[in-house]
């Protein structure tokens, strides 16, 4: 499907982004982008940081694309806008795996996401919150949104597009849907299409967020309540896939939470963990772009609307590194193996990463990840 798209650029509540400091935030006014599903969302806004100065040619950018709740942060401590520490931290910068003396390191908030850019908690048109009327979209469509950010920025191509998970699966959408502006790809612990166990426990969560009171029907942004119980058990769910079962087996076992005794009462060790990384997800994320964005994984295929999956690989020329973790049992290695074996131009095969940490090894692997980093900057330089 084509994209209408605007010429002029529009910054708003940002400085201008090339000469910015390095890991400021700049937000830009897109202009309207049409959707998988007939649909279309005018005055789209997207939000996103960059580290490293443009090369006079606009031709050095590597563009980093964050999973579900993650955001445009990439790399840095916390700060007032951005609650979580970068999410490849250390991996971007001077003299790192992707070297910012070289680089243009670009990183966007996702179209559906709380981070600045376009969603359900924004303004609509009319002023309100989307709320429920934020319509269903897809990673075809975020990645569509962030080509008129390129085009936006004047960006004619990118040396390269990396990310994991729900960021590994907007990489393989860019590499299938705009190859002639991608050098090379990093599409890590993420597969062609959703699984019917991901679309099991994603449906799942969504469930509990919509089951809570007050959801409101996806209407509560201006109500002064959130449905933060539902988000809450959604993202333990979450979580439990997240991670290794061996892991979490070693680390809590079935002890009791410090000195609490569950047969009265009290807390396993990994409820209260759970609980933990419950709280810190509904203190910083929206629960309505969280079913959005989890809606956006399980419509993910990269086959919709193109032909058999094997296929659409078959037909990819820009060359890609495919990275699996062992452990990973959300996103399991069989779904690299399909990747590795039918894209068009895998590099070097399936790369697997050695981690206790299940579908997390694609944020807590730093020496694997930077080698794939590295690897595929290697590729961008030509
Ligand atoms: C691209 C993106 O996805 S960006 C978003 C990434 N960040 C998140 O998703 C935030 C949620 N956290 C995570 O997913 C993971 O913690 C990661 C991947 C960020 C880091 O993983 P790890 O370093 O292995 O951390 P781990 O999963 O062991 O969690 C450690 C936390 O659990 C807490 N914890 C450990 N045991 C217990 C327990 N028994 N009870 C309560 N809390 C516990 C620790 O105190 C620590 O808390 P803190 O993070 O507030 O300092
Ligand atoms: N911890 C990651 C895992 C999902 O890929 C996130 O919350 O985005």
């Amino acid at each position: 499907m084509s994209v209408s798209i605007e010429t002029q650029t529009q910054s708003v509540d940002g400085p201008d982004w090339e000469t910015m400091p390095d890991g400021a935030t700049a937000r830009v006014h897109i202009g309207a982008v049409s959707l998988d599903n007939g649909d279309r969302i005018d005055d789209v806004t997207l939000a996103f940081q960059r580290w490293g100065a443009l090369s006079a040619s606009r031709d050095n950018v590597i563009l980093t694309l964050h999973a579900l709740t993650g955001d445009s942060h990439v790399t840095g401590p916390a700060d007032d806008e951005h609650p979580t520490a970068g999410w490849w931290d250390g991996l971007i910068g001077p003299g790192c795996a992707i070297d910012t003396d070289e680089w243009c390191v670009i990183s966007a908030n996702v179209l559906g996401g709380c981070r600045g850019s376009t969603g359900p908690s924004s303004p609509a048109p009319d002023g309100r919150p989307w709320g429920s009327r934020f319509p269903q979209i897809t990673v075809l469509d975020q990645v569509r949104a962030e080509r008129i950010l390129m085009d936006r920025l004047e960006i004619a191509g990118v040396g390269a597009v990396v990310g994991g998970s729900m960021g590994g699966a907007r990489a393989l959408e860019w590499a299938i849907e705009y190859p002639e502006m991608v050098r090379s790809a990093l599409v890590l612990a993420v597969g062609a299409r959703a699984t019917a166990d991901q679309i099991g426990t994603q449906t799942t969560q969504i469930a509990a967020i919509t089951a809570d009171p007050a959801w409101q029907g996806g209407d509560y942004h201006d109500t002064g309540q959130a449905p933060t119980a539902g988000l809450g058990v959604a993202r333990r769910i979450a979580h439990l896939t997240y991670r290794g079962e061996v892991e979490l087996d070693r680390r809590f076992g079935d002890d009791p939470q410090a000195d609490e005794q569950p047969l009265t009462g009290g807390r396993y060790a990994v409820d209260s963990y759970l609980q933990h990384q419950a709280t810190k997800l509904t203190q910083r994320f929206d629960a309505g772009s969280y079913v959005v964005l989890s809606n956006v994984l399980n419509h993910h295929d990269v086959g919709r609307n193109r032909g058999t999956i094997e296929s659409v690989l078959r037909a990819c020329r820009v060359p890609v590194i495919v990275g699996g973790i062992a452990s990973d049992r959300l996103y399991p290695l069989r779904l690299q193996v399909e990747l590795a074996e039918q894209l068009g131009n895998c590099v070097g095969g399936l790369q697997v990463l050695h981690s206790d940490n299940g579908h997390d090894g694609f944020l807590t692997e730093f020496d694997a990840i930077s080698d794939l980093l590295k690897q595929t900057v290697e590729i961008a330089r030509g």
